[in-house]
């Protein structure tokens, strides 16, 4: 059994997490990342309370999280798990009795700060607020709440219950007992953390998202076919995916959302150009695995 997979089969006290102080979670967003962040957190014996905008998104969450760990878990303890999870449509009152606020919403810093404002009146005075943001700088979020010492970034990969990476990120405002209560949680949540300043794209970003595009420009100017890309860099780099694979597997309209973010801010870096056939994709409602549509079509 691999090592990302024995997480799973570890028993957890029911009642409190392993590290004594973040115990109570709110995950905000049951999309693709937030159902993992939660699948992990109570995974590992946080309480979890699951935001989303409608009843019909947290249920299909919830369903996509049991089935997520059927895959690697026995019938109790998914039953602990689940047990470990409720859901809510109402974001300041999953928040009232909170330890930590994870934001996995739509990539947009208007939606997020709007979301923010009214949080930090809702929640407790202990509770420190992350956001999972690809691009968005973390201090741009904050600057929407009173408690930016207990503010930071959290950034998780894609699939979250099998990326042991975590991203922990520190504004110049963030205290050193938050910041080493977000080091803990990670520890908690069985991730390995790097420390990561405030910078576009904190590390993995910055590296992966300039090649994807990389990637699209190539076959935008016709040498290469998306598969061929695909198999190149699987067989001649190591990759697990080829760029065009991952762009499906994380969503066109992240990217996009990343890229444009990006492209405003530094008009002048060409690693952060947008590109045509990306937009186009996006505006065609193809935007990955999640619509079964991207590069490529999905099988079904
Ligand atoms: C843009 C954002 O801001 C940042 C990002 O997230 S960028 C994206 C980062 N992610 C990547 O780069 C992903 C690249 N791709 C990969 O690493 C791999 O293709 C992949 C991990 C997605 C799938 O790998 P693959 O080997 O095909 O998966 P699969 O065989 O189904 O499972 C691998 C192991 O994980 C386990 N696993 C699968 N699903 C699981 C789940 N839901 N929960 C826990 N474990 C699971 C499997 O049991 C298996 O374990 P085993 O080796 O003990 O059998
Ligand atoms: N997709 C990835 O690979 C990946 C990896 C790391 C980080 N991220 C980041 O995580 C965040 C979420 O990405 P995702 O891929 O899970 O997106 P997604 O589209 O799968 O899910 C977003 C969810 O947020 C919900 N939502 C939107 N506005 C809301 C609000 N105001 N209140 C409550 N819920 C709201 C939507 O209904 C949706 O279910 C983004 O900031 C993204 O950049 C994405």
């Amino acid at each position: 059994m691999a090592q990302a997979t024995r997480v799973f089969c570890r028993n957890f006290s029911s009642s409190s997490s392993r590290f004594g102080n973040i115990k109570h979670v709110t995950v905000i967003g049951a999309g693709l990342m937030g159902a993992g962040i939660a699948q992990v957190a109570a995974s590992t014996g946080h309480q979890v309370v699951i935001v989303d905008q409608t009843d019909d998104i947290l249920s299909k969450s919830k369903a996509t999280i049991e089935k997520s760990l059927q895959r690697v878990a026995g019938e109790t303890f998914i039953a602990e798990v689940m047990g470990r999870l409720t859901i809510k449509t109402d974001a300041a009152a999953a928040v009232k009795n909170t330890d930590l606020v994870i934001e996995a919403i739509v990539e947009n810093l208007e939606v997020k700060k709007k979301l923010f404002s009214s949080l930090d009146k809702a929640a407790p005075k202990h509770t420190i607020f992350t956001s999972n943001t690809s691009s968005i700088p973390i201090k741009d979020i904050a600057v929407a709440t009173q408690r930016q010492d207990r503010f930071g970034g959290l950034h998780f990969f894609n699939p979250v219950p099998i990326m042991k990476l975590l991203e922990v990120i520190r504004i110049p405002a963030t205290s050193d007992e938050t910041f080493d209560k977000l080091l803990g949680f990670g520890k908690a949540m069985d991730k390995s953390t790097v420390n990561c300043k405030d910078t576009p794209g904190f590390i993995v970003n910055r590296l992966l998202v300039p090649y994807m595009m990389e990637a699209i420009r190539m076959v935008e100017r016709g040498e290469a076919s998306p598969q061929d890309v695909d198999t190149a860099m699987k067989l001649g780099a190591g990759y697990p995916m080829g760029p065009f694979e991952l762009t499906d597997y994380v969503g066109l309209d992240t990217c996009k959302f990343i890229i444009d973010g990006w492209h405003k801010k530094y008009p002048d870096n060409p690693l952060f150009m947008p590109s045509p056939l990306l937009d186009k994709l996006v505006s065609e409602g193809k935007l990955g695995n999640k619509t079964g549509e991207g590069f490529y079509k999905q099988k079904k």
